[in-house]
């Protein structure tokens, strides 16, 4: 296969030539969920410049540091530096120091977690170099890692020796969804929402569709398939991460099956409650699930109305469609499984289309509203997909998705008990409008000429090819 083309990343490279530029040593960490695209990142920021880029392994300790020393010493282009016997890490870095004086040089150590992890010491060791060497030095040292558990625990934290010498840090997230064309050219915008919804804007994930295929064979070939990377991937990532998966594991598949209280969880689990609360904060804090508020909510309700649901699209789809079909799929019938799955997956597009357009950059672009806060709205059986409100100048615009291709009349019913529904929000002295987003809107342009907020499929097109503009 050729070389893949490099896709946006653009506020990221941004950060880091800004550092690049700063005249001062740069202690950077960047991290993020595994295969969003972290050393790709890196490298492709470096490779036109002076840098040495170190991937930590599970080999011993030791083993690591002679890798580490050979690259350096390969960089310093100094044979003899390579075959110095340095007693630790921290004399091998301030060698190193000592060595660059002040040229720019960019450290890259991925995998970091590894190195902690089979040595602990290499913390303090780290910040003993920093403080006494390194941050004198024209060096851009980025420390970078995908355990998010270990990067916040440990390099992040307070506790950590490190802590306060970062000059920076990013979490890296997912690719906007304005860009995924550029993985899978040729799709159209309904094939994009539903690959999104399937592996969102994961580049490794993205990588395994193959644009010459449809979604329908890309969704069969390249998840429900034993063996697929895609079939097996969310299963090694929970047992990479976590301590005890199958907990995880009960908790995501009460979730993806659409417990989504506090209550029904420990319910459907029947785990102890105060287990289901860590379980579902370490979930939060890796981002993979999300608990929801009604946008409206003070801080005391806050703590009794939250509902929990997947917010990484891919585990989503892999707790609703892989895991219960388990033993079809593993006798091989992923595409009678998808065949019988086409009605609920319909349904299942319609909370990924309402969270692919409550996403703040997507709403945005697509209504030109300028929110504070958006979010979700509902009460005692009444519910809004999306409330979206401007606390300064006291303005809410009320919207409602559908993954459906809707006539004129629909459209005027919803919108209409939309504003019955608003009116329940309490926001008595605001000016409030109301929208729809559908998948296909009949008669769209009359109704847009009385006024009426609707957009649909096609207006995403106009986003897409405009993405670059802002
Ligand atoms: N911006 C991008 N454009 C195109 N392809 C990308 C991009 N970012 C990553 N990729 C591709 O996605 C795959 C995963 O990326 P990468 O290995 O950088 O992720 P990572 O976060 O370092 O993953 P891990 O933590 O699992 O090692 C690679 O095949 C890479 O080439």
């Amino acid at each position: 296969m050729g070389r893949q083309k490099f896709v946006d990343r653009e506020r990221e490279l941004e950060f880091f030539e800004r550092a690049y530029s700063s005249g001062r040593a740069e202690f950077l960490v960047i991290y993020g969920r595994r295969r969003i695209g972290k050393t790709e990142l890196l490298l492709h920021f470096a490779r036109d410049k002076p840098h040495v880029y170190f991937l930590a392994t599970e080999k011993p300790y030791r083993e690591n540091l002679r890798e580490l020393q050979r690259l350096l010493a390969e960089f310093l282009g100094d044979e003899l530096f390579g075959k110095v016997a340095f007693d630790d890490v921290d004399e091998l870095f301030m060698a190193f120091a000592d060595r660059i004086g002040d040229e720019r040089v960019i450290l890259i150590i991925d995998e970091f977690p590894l190195l902690v992890e089979h040595y602990r010491p290499v913390l303090s060791l780290l910040q003993k170099a920093w403080d006494l060497k390194l941050s004198k030095t024209g060096v851009m040292l980025i420390l970078c890692g995908s355990s998010v558990s270990a990067m916040e625990g440990e390099v992040l934290a307070y506790k950590s020796p490190l802590y306060g010498r970062r000059t920076g840090q990013w979490r890296l997230t997912e690719i906007p969804f304005f860009y995924l064309g550029e993985f899978l050219p040729g799709y159209t915008v309904e094939d994009l929402v539903k690959t999104w919804g399937i592996v969102g804007g994961i580049p490794a994930y993205l990588l395994q569709f193959d644009p010459r295929k449809g979604f329908d064979e890309n969704v069969v070939e390249k998840v429900l398939s034993k063996g697929a990377f895609l079939y097996e991937e969310a299963e090694f990532l929970l047992r990479e991460e976590l301590r005890e998966p199958a907990n995880y594991f009960a908790i995501l598949q009460a979730i993806a099956s659409g417990r989504n209280r506090f209550g029904e969880i420990v319910n459907a689990t029947g785990l102890d409650k105060s287990l289901v609360s860590k379980y579902l904060a370490v979930l939060q804090r890796l981002g993979i699930v999300e608990r929801e508020v009604p946008v409206t909510a003070t801080l005391k309700a806050m703590s009794k109305r939250g509902l929990y649901s997947i917010k990484d699209n891919y585990f989503a789809f892999w707790f609703r469609y892989v895991l219960p079909n388990k033993s079809y799929l593993e006798a091989g019938l992923g595409e009678r499984v998808w065949k019988h799955s086409a009605e609920d997956f319909n349904a299942y597009m319609g909370s990924v289309f309402e969270r692919l357009v409550r996403t703040p950059e997507v709403f945005f672009r697509l209504t030109g509203f300028r929110f504070t806060k958006i979010g979700r709205w509902w009460r005692k059986g009444e519910e809004i997909d999306i409330v979206a409100l401007n606390e300064r100048e006291k303005t809410a615009l009320f919207v409602e998705v559908k993954w459906k291709e809707l006539r004129e009349r629909e459209v005027r019913g919803i919108l209409k008990d939309l504003e019955r529904k608003a009116k329940l929000v309490g926001l008595d002295e605001w000016e409030k409008s109301y929208g729809l987003v559908a998948k296909g809107i009949k008669g769209k342009e009359g109704l847009r000429e009385e006024g009426w907020l609707v957009w649909e499929l096609r207006d995403f097109e106009r986003l897409i090819s405009s993405k670059l503009q802002l």
